[in-house]
């Protein structure tokens, strides 16, 4: 199984320190939820983990130091879906699609009768394949969503990382993104997703890193994870627990 592994990792970004310490041990065939309010540094540390941004301690994938990797070789084990990307070229959305393959691809190579398989594949599990002949540009905000999913997807890599992947998708859409990340962790990826809402992330992930103030402040299976306790030191908020689910109710000042 594959394995990417933080020691005491730590970010410094315009001269703030924005993520400090942070130590985890991730293992393919788990689906780990980052959690963690606005600014808390999710987004940092996971550039961090895969290679983009220079961090301080050590990055391990595959027992390798990711920063001394070649570009390429990170980007064929590991997939990254950045935060709410902006298109700006009108591309086809299979070509966009298309566009995951490339770590796969030499220099000079095109791309072959596997890659459009995995492109397929990729389309049809983000349930996208209807759009296919649109324009990427003129999509809507949740179908763009879909379609650059599918994008990761289609490199088929053993990591799996995605940046708030349920922004602007629909509740039928975030509960089918949700069974599609359950689904490539059971295929034994690891996948690794920055999540708002906190009664997905207690219903489907496997393990929850909860960031504040650019710390991991809780780490470990959602039940034992999301305690009112929690909820009040890091989003302030007060929530209901019911039948698995976490719905916030009120600010605590
Ligand atoms: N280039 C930068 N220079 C200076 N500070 C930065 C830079 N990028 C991010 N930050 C700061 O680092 C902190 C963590 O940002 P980050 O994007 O990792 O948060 P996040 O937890 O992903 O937040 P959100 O939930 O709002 O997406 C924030 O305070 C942010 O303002």
């Amino acid at each position: 199984m594959v394995s990417l592994v933080a020691e005491d990792v730590g970010v410094t970004l315009g001269g703030r320190d924005v993520v400090h310490g942070v130590s985890a041990r991730l293992e393919g065939g788990t689906l780990v939820g980052v959690l963690g309010p606005n600014g808390a540094g999710k987004s940092t540390l996971i550039r961090a983990l895969v290679g983009l941004l220079p961090a301080r301690g050590r990055v391990l994938l595959e027992g390798e130091p990711v920063a001394a990797m070649p570009r390429a070789q990170v980007a064929r084990t590991i997939a990254y879906l950045p935060q709410g990307q902006t298109l700006h070229w009108p591309l086809g959305v299979e070509r966009l699609v298309a566009l995951g393959r490339l770590p796969h691809l030499g220099p000079f190579s095109r791309i072959g009768e596997a890659d459009r398989a995995a492109v397929a594949r990729a389309m049809d599990r983000a349930e996208v394949t209807h759009l296919a002949d649109r324009t990427a540009t003129e999509l809507s905000g949740g179908e763009r969503a879909r379609v650059l999913l599918a994008r990761a997807l289609a490199v088929e890599a053993p990591v799996l990382v995605a940046d708030e992947p349920l922004a602007s998708l629909d509740p039928e859409h975030q509960l089918h993104g949700m069974e599609l990340l359950r689904g490539e962790a059971a295929a034994g990826r690891l996948v690794i997703a920055v999540l708002h809402d906190l009664g997905l992330a207690a219903r489907f992930c496997d393990r929850l890193l909860v960031m504040d103030g650019g710390r991991l402040v809780a780490d470990g299976p959602p039940g034992a994870v999301l305690t009112p306790a929690l909820l009040a030191q890091v989003y302030r908020v007060e929530a209901a627990f019911e039948g698995g689910a976490v719905i916030p109710l009120r600010r605590l000042g």
